[in-house]
Parts: C-alpha cells; structure tokens; sequence
C-alpha cells in the first residue's frame, strides 16, 4: 500500500496494460471550496477500480470532469487515449459512446418500457451501429446479460428496485463500451441484491473485457469487486492499494473507511 501521493501502479501482468483513463494533477475550485487539489488516476484496461471517499470529498466532480460535464480549473483528464481539453462537442459525444454509465438510482425513463429504455442509447449514438437497424438482438443480448430478457415489455414501475439496477446495467452495456462508470451501484439495495448486482458487474467484466471505474461507499463491494482501491482524502489520491493492503492500514484516515 502507497499513502500520502503514491505514483499509479499497474497490476501484475506480463506486457504493459493501456490506459483507459489517465487523470493528472486535476484541480477544482468552487469559490474557496478547493475540492481537487491536484487529484491523479490511472484506470488500466479491463482492470476494476474503486474510489472511495467521503461525502462531499469531490467524487461526483471527479466523475463529470471525466465525462466532459464539468471543465477542470487545471490538470489533465484523458480518456480512451484522448486528451478531454481538445475535443469538440462532436468529439466529445462519439467518446461519450463507448463509456457505460450506470449512476445512482438507476434512472430509467418511467414513461418508456424496458426496451424502449434499452433503445435509447441506441437511437442517440446510430452511427455505432453501422448497417444494423434493427435493435431487437442488441436489446436482447443485455437483457440475457443480466438475466432479464423475459421483461423486455415491462414498465419500469412493475420492476424491483434491484431489476431497475438490471435494467440500468443492461443499458450501460449495450453499446459494448470500453469503459463503465459506476456510480454508487448498490446504493438502496438490499446485501443480497447488492451481490448479485456486484457478481453481474463481474461477469460483465469477463464477458466484455470491459474496464470499470466504480465509486462506492459499499465496503462490501469494494471488497469483492475492487482489483485496486483508491481513496480520494482531501483533494487527493491519498492512498492506494488492494483491499488486503489497505484493509490493514494503521493510518487513521486509511482506517476510517474500513471501519465496519
Ligand atoms: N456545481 C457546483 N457548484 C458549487 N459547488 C459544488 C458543485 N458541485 C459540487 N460542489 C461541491 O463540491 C464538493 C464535492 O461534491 P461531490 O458531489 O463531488 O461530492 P461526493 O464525493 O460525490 O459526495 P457524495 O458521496 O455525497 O455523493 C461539495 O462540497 C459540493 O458542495
């Protein structure tokens, strides 16, 4: 385990895994509120990494600094190797296609069934889907994905709260994306929903090769998902590690996340 401004490390692996995500000394200011200070994070390909840090320690900023929705005040954000500073709105939308969201609570669109959800990302990134123009197999396939093609005609009102979570990572899959952003994935669910949706988050990962970045206040989660966890303390990565590692930490501010 590294603390205070560790260097990113890779895991273990025989050639050098690609960067997904590359975030370099990012700075965030609102006022006098200085949430990054300078903040860095290296997402490797088909890696899981969690983030975790305290409310209001600048998570969800980090996260729209990543996908365009917030410019930084300094620093470098680079994605799928493009530099997030030079892109165009165009540009900007074609990354934004292959990035999977998944954000808090879900939010399906009440008034449209499961499938018509599922179309949506779809319908707004056609040119991904070259000659196909039928969706129906795509739809399908996500469904099956997360063991819920039978509701395909439902409305998300007669879904649980844990197959609206489903329905929710079916859709962030669709488009095949290089990358999903998680944003507090079990938050609201029940310990055993929660597992099958951090086992489904895995096998999406085998399935897809997919890497995720997964912000999280759920121990539990980090524990069995997480291939490297970061903590985000004041501003900056101030540690990071494998859960072992920093499961073990004497620091305080390490400590204080693992604390049951
Ligand atoms: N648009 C904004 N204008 C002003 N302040 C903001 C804005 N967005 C975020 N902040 C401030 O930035 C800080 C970090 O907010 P952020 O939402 O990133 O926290 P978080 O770590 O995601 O918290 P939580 O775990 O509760 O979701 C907070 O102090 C918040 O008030």
């Amino acid at each position: 385990m590294e603390t205070g401004r560790p260097h990113s490390q890779a895991p273990q692996r025989e050639t050098p895994p690609k960067a997904v995500i590359r975030i370099r000394d990012l700075h965030k200011r609102f006022g006098e509120n200085h949430v990054l200070r300078g903040f860095d994070l290296t997402l490797y390909e088909k890696e899981n990494l969690v983030v975790m840090g305290k409310s209001g320690s600048g998570k969800s900023v980090m996260i729209k600094c990543l996908v365009g929705l917030m410019e930084p005040d300094e620093g470098m954000v680079e994605v799928l190797g493009q530099d997030l500073a030079t892109l165009d709105r165009q540009e900007l939308d074609r990354l934004r296609s292959d990035i999977g969201f998944l954000f808090q609570g879900s939010a399906l669109y009440d008034s449209m069934t499961v499938r018509e959800n599922l179309e949506f990302p779809l319908r707004r990134h056609r040119e991904k889907l070259g000659h196909f123009t039928d969706t129906l197999p795509l739809v399908t396939e996500a469904l099956e994905s997360v063991g819920l093609a039978h509701a395909i005609d439902l409305m998300p009102e007669e879904l649980s709260g844990g197959m609206k979570r489903r329905v929710a990572l079916a859709r962030a899959l669709i488009l095949k994306p290089k990358l999903i952003l998680y944003d507090e994935p079990t938050s609201g669910l029940d310990p055993i929903t929660s597992k099958e949706i951090i086992g489904l988050m895995r096998s999406i990962q085998g399935k897809y090769g997919t890497a995720s970045l997964i912000i999280t206040h759920d121990v539990d989660c980090a524990r069995v998902i997480a291939e490297r966890i970061l903590l985000l303390v004041d501003g900056i990565n101030y540690a990071e590690g494998s859960y072992g590692e920093l499961s073990q930490s004497t620091d305080p501010k390490v400590e204080a996340f693992f604390k049951k």
